[in-house]
């Protein structure tokens, strides 16, 4: 027999059904731009369930799509030691230091270094963050700070739709146990950039210089309704967990980008797997003459990688720095450099 405080089981399950429902659906509007579900459709289902959650208050799971704004304005911003330091890409302004780069990992980790290869991935210009998930769960989101302590700005991430508050199993690949880290990029795309410093100007609020300020200045603010009214979207990168657990479902870079998309995570879509320094190159070449233009994203580069975890962790990190990836930078963007020049000139 159900205790009188909790819901019968039936309401629990529909509440569960609803949860899954309307992050698939938010999934699909936001982050793969088909969605399936009519827009009056979605506001039904969320408003049963904020009904079920509003009768049986043990059903609003911190994971359900009600969560997502509303926590009320903090006076200060809690702080949060990353569980493993955020490092700092190291730069390489010519293919002659790339190849540089090349050596010294093959110098420290042997020929396996070339052989097994590279991802090659955009360099997000935004801000870095970092979100534990717990048993799947998101349970904290940070600011990367120094790298080793950040600010706790969870109820303003969780305003991202691009941030899954639960992470799925999809197509074979199991939703995770246990505690991880995600690290990745939060941006503001260009169109609503512009879209948001015009409205400030109609309004006589200062505008943000570029969109990697007006993302970082988002993120930080101690009322999350502010948040949820600037236009942030996320791509993840990285993933790690403190290594006494169980090591995670992938061996490779690529195949951790894989799983960050399987389980629900927007990975950046321009991303090769390169089995030589020249295929990185050249495709680094490509991206800069050709992508980054078309791009509704700031990206300052390209980001090499060893492939292999098992070469990263030999590899490490020396002050800050990977010694197993390396940002291959472009050349600044032009809009960004006469904006800066003009600053300096007023
Ligand atoms: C590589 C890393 C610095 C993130 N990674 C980490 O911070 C990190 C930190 C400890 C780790 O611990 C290890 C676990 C296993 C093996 C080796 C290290 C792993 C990753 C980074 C930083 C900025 C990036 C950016 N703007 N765009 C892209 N596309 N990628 C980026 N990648």
């Amino acid at each position: 027999a159900s205790s009188p405080t909790a819901p019968p089981a039936a309401l629990a399950a529909r509440a569960a059904t609803l949860r899954e429902q309307l992050e698939r659906a938010s999934h699909e509007y936001y982050v793969l731009d088909r969605p399936s579900l009519a827009d009056a459709e979605y506001d039904r289902l969320f408003r049963e369930l904020q009904t079920l959650e509003a009768e049986h208050p043990s059903l609003r799971t911190p994971d359900s799509p009600t969560q997502r704004v509303g926590a009320e304005p903090q006076s200060a911003l809690p702080k949060h030691q990353h569980l493993v330091p955020m490092l700092s890409l190291g730069n390489a302004f010519s293919d002659e230091e790339l190849t540089a780069w090349e050596e010294r990992a093959v110098r420290l980790a042997g020929e396996d270094v070339r052989r097994a290869g590279y991802t090659a991935e955009l360099k997000i210009d935004g801000a870095a963050v970092s979100l534990t998930y717990e048993d799947g769960v998101l349970v904290t989101g940070a600011t990367r700070g120094n790298g080793t302590i950040g600010e706790v700005v969870t109820p303003n991430l969780r305003t991202i739709r691009d941030i899954p508050l639960r992470l799925h199993a999809t197509n074979g690949v199991p939703a995770p146990t246990g505690v991880l880290e995600i690290r990745g990029e939060v941006y503001m795309p260009f169109s609503r950039f512009e879209q948001m410093n015009e409205a400030r100007v109609q309004a006589g609020e200062p505008v943000f210089a570029n969109p990697r300020n007006a993302a970082a200045g988002a993120l930080r603010q101690l009322d999350p309704r502010i948040t949820a009214s600037r236009p942030l979207r996320f791509f993840g990168y990285s993933v790690v967990r403190p290594a006494h657990l169980a090591p995670l479902p992938f061996r490779t870079q690529w195949e951790l980008l894989e799983t960050l998309a399987a389980w629900g995570i927007p990975v950046a879509p321009s991303r090769k797997r390169c089995d030589t320094l020249d295929e990185v190159h050249a495709w680094a070449s490509e991206i800069e003459r050709n992508v980054r233009a078309q791009l509704d994203f700031a990206i300052d580069g390209a980001v090499v990688k060893v492939d292999p975890l098992r070469l990263q962790a030999e590899l490490g990190d020396v002050g800050r720095e990977p010694r197993w990836a390396v940002a291959r930078k472009f050349a600044p963007d032009i809009a960004e450099t006469t904006l800066t020049a003009i600053e300096v000139n007023i």
